[in-house]
């Protein structure tokens, strides 16, 4: 009982005792409200007064900082706990049907909204970790649906930066900075410009991050410096057997402890946060330029560049190389400035230790070691790049095989795609154990510099000052050496960590060079394609492909010599027809209009006569009516061209130059099309957009959230899909909901029934302009003549490009192109409807009328026998 009595009162004793010989603090009678101002106040009057003893001092600015590192911590954590608290009641009483578990009244199905600025807000559902493990795919979908969602605010793109930026990259790829200074290098030009697209300005979020990094980094440096010393002072204690000042030591260490763990996590927390937020910035920038009305997506096969595996494997780029090289960027940043911060605070610190000749045979050392390292390390980046280019087409190849199954399926080919699979994953592995190889040497010499060599160095520096002064006094004082010894060696080996940190990174940033030069290749790509004055990859002094004419083959293209001129044709837009005028149909290369060409001078237009003042106005009032499906079907005056041709001579490639997909070369070319909402080109190949509803497939390249936000209805599409007769397909479903089912259409659908949905996109976009290539040649020839007649019947102004002469009887002008692939043509008007079905009635009638010649004939004969028996 005594002795129970007795510990609190020992413990009473022991804490006033610390305090009176640590810091010299008297606390006897003080009550615990005002000891924690008394503490402060003790603690900074001896760590600003020079009378104090200096051990004293020491451990007062230890503890001082220590205190306000967790009172720091200690606030901001209950800061962030209050207002987590705080914004839970208001969501409490803000939202009452979540409390008791109702529907809200107004439910949000869309996953964005457009506002009028051009911003987008998204909302993303927010599931925590620990509800994704626990449910499978189904209960997860319904956990989301209940779950809060995250609103994501995505700013309106700034068509300014783009066309800014172009210059920049072009500058670097240039080189022009090369000729302005002294020392040049590729990788610091490349990720000077790169890093306006990280950090776009100086009160950037990421900028503020980054500034919270180095805080974090200096405050980590630091509190390992206060450690070093704690650690010395501990294990001079224990061999002194000084308990008390021990326990204090202690104290003091567990204290440090909160700060430093805090500190660490947060630094890695925060290079996370930044690559993440470096790899939205970037995403973003490549998707403004790659996926814009400019159609760079398309016109990246005609750059100069496309043959390289950045652009051939661009998917790769944009989604794998883009996360490399922001999460190389980060770990180079903290890998270089960890260890230079560090250098910085322990090569002063040693200083006082080592004395100024110490320190200096330390980074002289530092410096040998790393010219030594840095000579051999083997091209990481040249690697880096190339592995990530075998990646993306192992990949790739994968995903094409995924696209044309059935195809490889019929013809038999699992043989010739393993042996290409089997190529390409052997070359993947080659590049990869290359890599390995390589660092294999390398990483040997690394570990024995710097693990060993460092570390032995480290030990000779550290014992140098203890030497010295045993040497210099002649006392050999065990336990004040110790400390040093412990102090200097735990600061030594921080130093010599830091040190081949620094050395390891010099691997780090070696790879991010190739990684930085992959990102630069493919921006400076995605500029020269987005750039109005994109020349379709022509490059100036190319020979013209050789002819018969050998003199030609010698002649240096007069018209490409400056290749921002190569593209020379005129667009007017918002006409009120479609209409070419003097257009050479080439195929864009290299060689610009001195290409391959297909058709000469071509000039047609419909509807045939057009009125230039009514095209302006109506191209206006277009924008407004062309989609409102409420409005009846658009009057339009029903003009209809045939475009017939033999395989490969240049039919798809009028469609091309309409859309605006291929350049017009020759300068008197000009070419007029109604604005972008009244015209609309259906492909050879029939698209469909994967994962998609059925509904979407109708209305695209509407989404479905415009759909319901312009107030459409289901009943709508169901009326168009009566017209196209294709409503048998949504008795597949209960009601409406097949319209509403997810699947692979491109796969599911049958190919007539894939280009009766092109027609049924038409109904609904109801477009002036319809531009339709092989619309119809998997559908059979009722239903061919039943849609033609449609599109006629709802007055659409239709160009059809075909092989069939049979098609004809729908169109109103025929333009042929000629059979010998010499750019000839020849259109001409093949009348209305009735002349057309009288002299089909005209021609079913001859041919009736022939099939009775051979009868008629054989009754002459018999006739003219009866004759001359009489
Ligand atoms: N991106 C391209 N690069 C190089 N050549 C191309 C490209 N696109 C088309 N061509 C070539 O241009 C020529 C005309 O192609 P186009 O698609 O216009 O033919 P077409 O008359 O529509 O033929 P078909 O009736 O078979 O569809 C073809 O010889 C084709 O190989």
């Amino acid at each position: 009982m005594a002795s129970t009595l007795a510990t609190p009162a020992k413990l009473k004793n022991l804490l006033l005792n610390l305090h009176s010989r640590c810091i010299g603090l008297h606390i006897n009678d003080v009550t615990p409200k005002v000891y924690l101002r008394l503490l402060i106040r003790h603690l900074l009057q001896i760590s600003r007064s020079n009378s104090a003893h200096p051990k004293q001092r020491r451990r007062a600015q230890v503890l001082l900082i220590s205190l306000f590192i967790t009172g720091v911590t200690l606030l901001s954590g209950i800061t962030y706990g209050t207002f987590k608290t705080i914004l839970k009641c208001y969501k409490f009483y803000k939202y009452p049907w979540k409390r008791k578990n109702m529907r809200p009244l107004i439910r949000r199905t869309r996953s964005q909204m457009q506002l009028d600025s051009g911003a987008r807000i998204m909302y993303i559902p927010e599931v925590g970790l620990l509800d994704r493990q626990s449910l499978d795919d189904n209960k997860l979908m319904n956990t989301v649906d209940k779950k809060k969602r995250k609103r994501i605010f995505i700013p309106p793109k700034d068509n300014d930066i783009y066309e800014h930026d172009k210059f920049l990259f072009k500058n670097v790829e240039l080189e022009r900075a090369k000729n302005s200074q002294l020392f040049y290098s590729k990788f610091l030009n490349q990720m000077n410009v790169l890093s306006k697209i990280l950090i776009p300005t100086v009160f950037d979020k990421n900028s503020l991050l980054l500034t919270a990094q180095i805080f974090f980094l200096v405050m980590r440096t630091w509190l390992s410096l206060l450690v070093a010393k704690l650690d010395g002072q501990i294990v001079k204690n224990i061999i002194a057997g000084r308990g008390r000042s021990f326990l204090w030591d202690l104290g003091c260490w567990f204290l440090i402890a909160v700060p430093a763990s805090y500190t660490n996590s947060a630094i890695k927390l925060l290079q996370r946060k930044l690559s993440l937020n470096f790899r939205v910035n970037l995403t973003r920038y490549i998707h403004d330029m790659y996926l814009d009305k400019r159609l760079t997506f398309y016109k990246l096969i005609f750059d100069s560049k496309a043959s390289n595996s950045v652009i051939k494997n661009i998917d790769n780029s944009i989604t794998n190389d883009v996360a490399k090289f922001c999460d190389a960027t980060c770990s180079v940043f903290a890998n270089i400035a960890k260890p230079v911060i560090d250098l910085i605070f322990f090569s002063v610190y040693l200083r006082d230790n080592l004395g100024t000749v110490g320190v200096a045979g330390i980074f002289v050392n530092y410096f040998i070691t790393g010219f030594i390292l840095r000579r051999y390390t083997p091209p990481l980046g040249k690697m880096a790049s190339e592995r990530s280019a075998a990646d993306g087409d192992y990949y790739n190849y994968h995903l094409n095989m995924i696209d044309n199954s059935e195809e490889i399926a019929f013809y038999q080919g699992t043989t010739t795609e393993r042996a290409k699979v089997k190529e390409l994953y052997d070359v993947l592995m080659e590049k990869m154990l290359l890599v390995d190889k390589c660092k294999f040497g390398y990483n040997m010499l690394e570990d024995y510099v710097l693990k060993y060599t460092w570390s032995g160095l480290g030990y000779v520096f550290a014992s140098i000052p203890i030497v010295m002064s045993t040497l210099a006094t002649g006392i050999n004082s065990e336990e004040k050496n110790m400390k040093e010894f412990i102090v200097n060696k735990r600061l030594m080996l921080s130093l010599a960590d830091a040190g081949s940190r620094l050395m390891h990174s010099i691997k780090d940033i070696s790879q991010l060079t190739g990684y930085t030069n992959r990102i630069f290749t493919l921006l400076s790509a995605l500029h020269r394609v987005h750039s109005l004055n994109f020349n379709y990859g022509a490059v100036p002094s190319i020979l013209p492909l050789p002819t018969e004419d050998v003199s030609k083959t010698l002649k240096i293209l007069p018209n490409t010599d400056n290749s921002q001129d190569a593209i020379r044709g005129t667009i007017q837009r918002n006409f009120n027809g479609i209409r070419l005028e003097n257009i050479d149909v080439i195929i864009p290369s290299v060689r610009a209009n001195e290409g391959i060409k297909l058709i000469n001078k071509l000039t047609f237009q419909i509807p045939l006569s057009i009125n230039p003042i009514t095209s302006k106005s109506d191209s206006i009032q277009d924008l407004s009516r062309a989609n409102d499906i409420k409005l009846p079907f658009l009057q339009g005056s029903g003009s209809s061209l045939l475009i017939l041709g033999p395989n490969g001579c240049g039919k798809s490639s009028i469609q091309r130059i309409i859309a605006e997909i291929w350049p017009v070369y020759n300068k008197n070319g000009l070419l007029s099309i109604p604005s972008e909402n009244n015209i609309f080109c259906i492909p050879q190949k029939p698209y469909f957009s994967r994962g998609g509803t059925l509904r979407d497939q109708i209305i695209y390249p509407m989404s479905s959230d415009e759909f319901f936000d312009r107030g459409f209805k289901d009943k709508e599409l169901v009326q168009i899909l009566v017209e196209v007769r294709l409503d048998y397909l949504l008795k597949r479903g209960v009601g409406l909901t097949y319209l509403d089912t997810v699947a692979d259409w491109k796969d599911l659908l049958s190919g007539g029934e894939k280009q009766r949905v092109n027609f049924a996109r038409i109904m609904f976009h109801k477009p002036l302009y319809v531009v339709l290539d092989e619309a119809t040649n998997a559908i059979s020839v009722d239903m061919e003549d039943y849609l033609f007649n449609l599109l006629k019947r709802y007055k659409f102004n239709f160009i059809s490009i075909s092989q069939r002469p049979t098609l004809i009887k729908y169109h109103e002008m025929l333009l042929e192109i000629g059979e010998n692939r010499d750019g000839k043509w020849q259109i001409q008007a093949v009348g209305t409807d009735e002349a057309i079905t009288s002299i089909d009635n005209e021609i079913e009638e001859l041919e009736k009328k022939l099939e009775k010649v051979k009868n008629w004939e054989n009754e002459r004969e018999i006739l003219q026998k009866k004759l001359e028996i009489i």
